[in-house]
C-alpha cells in the first residue's frame, strides 16, 4: 500500500524577478514500512521534495496524497494537526530547544497532543531508553555531544509513534561512528515498529541501510 503518492509536482521559488524551478514534474510512490533514501546532487531538489511531502511547504502545482488523504485540500490548521498526529521530523542541526532538558524536549509533542504530565514522562523516558539516553534526562542540549543531541531529536520524532519519519541529512554534522549509530537506530526502529522512514542522504555508504533509493536530478526523479 502506498503511504505517499506524488504526481506531477512542481515547486517554483520566486526570487525577485528570477524563478527557481526546484521541482519539475516529479512523481513518486512510497510504500508503508519502507526505509527510503532520497539522493541526488546538491541543489537537485531533495529538501524541497521533503518539505512538500512532509507538509512544511505547499507546491506550486501537483498532487500529494498521504495515507489516502489529498493533503493539498487541507487548511493550514488541518495540516498542522495532520503533522502532529502522523509525522516525526529529524533535521541535520537537531533543532532542539536550547533552554529545555532532554526529557522536556522529548515531552513537547505528547504535551501538545494533550497527554498528562505522567504520560509525557513515561513516554519520554521509554523512548529515551530506546535511543540509549536514559541517563541524560536532565541534561541541556549544550551538555550533550552532537551524536547524543541527534539521538534526542530522534526520540522526539519517535515519541508519538508517528506513521512516517522525515529526516533531512540527519548525519551531516556527525563523525562516521556516530553516523553509523544513528543509521542503525533508524533501521532498528523501522524494523521493530514498521514506521515508514524517508531520509535525505549524500553518503553512498548509507545506501546499504535503505530498502530503496529515489534519485533526484534537476527537480525530477530518475527512474532506476
Ligand atoms: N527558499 C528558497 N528560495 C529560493 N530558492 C530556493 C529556496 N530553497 C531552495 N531553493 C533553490 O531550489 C533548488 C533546490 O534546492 P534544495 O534545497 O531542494 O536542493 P537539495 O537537493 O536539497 O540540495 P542540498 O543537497 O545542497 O541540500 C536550489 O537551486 C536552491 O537554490
Amino acid at each position: 500500500m502506498n503511504v505517499i503518492s506524488v504526481r506531477d509536482l512542481f515547486r517554483v521559488y520566486r526570487l525577485g524577478t528570477v524563478d527557481v524551478h526546484a521541482l519539475n514534474g516529479l512523481s513518486i510512490d512510497i510504500e508503508k514500512g519502507e526505509f527510503v533514501g532520497i539522493m541526488g546532487p546538491s541543489g537537485s531538489g531533495k529538501s524541497t521534495l521533503l518539505y512538500q511531502i512532509s507538509l512544511l511547504d505547499r507546491p506550486s502545482s501537483g498532487f500529494i496524497s498521504v495515507q489516502g488523504t489529498d493533503v493539498g485540500r487541507l487548511s493550514d490548521r488541518q495540516r498542522t494537526k495532520f503533522r502532529l498526529k502522523h509525522f516525526g521530523y529529524v533535521f541535520q542541526d537537531y533543532a532542539l530547544v536550547p533552554e529545555l532538558t532532554t526529557e522536556e524536549n522529548v515531552s513537547l509533542l505528547p504535551m501538545a497532543l494533550g497527554k498528562s504530565d505522567e504520560e509525557c514522562h513515561e513516554m519520554s523516558v521509554d523512548i529515551l531508553d530506546v535511543v540509549g539516553l536514559k541517563e541524560r534526562l536532565s541534561h541541556l542540549p549544550r551538555e550533550l555531544s552532537g551524536g547524543e543531541q541527534q539521538r534526542v531529536a530522534i526520540a522526539r520524532a519517535m515519541v508519538n509513534q508517528p506513521d512516517i519519519i522525515f529526516a533531512d541529512e540527519p548525519c551531516a554534522n556527525l563523525d562516521s561512528v556516530n553516523s553509523k549509530r544513528i543509521l542503525d537506530l533508524f533501521k532498528q526502529l523501522n524494523q521493530e515498529n514498521g514506521q515508514t522512514i524517508v531520509m535525505i542522504s549524500h553518503e553512498d555508504e548509507d545506501i546499504e541501510y535503505f530498502d530503496r533509493v529515489i534519485q533526484i536530478f534537476d527537480g525530477k526523479n530518475v527512474e532506476n
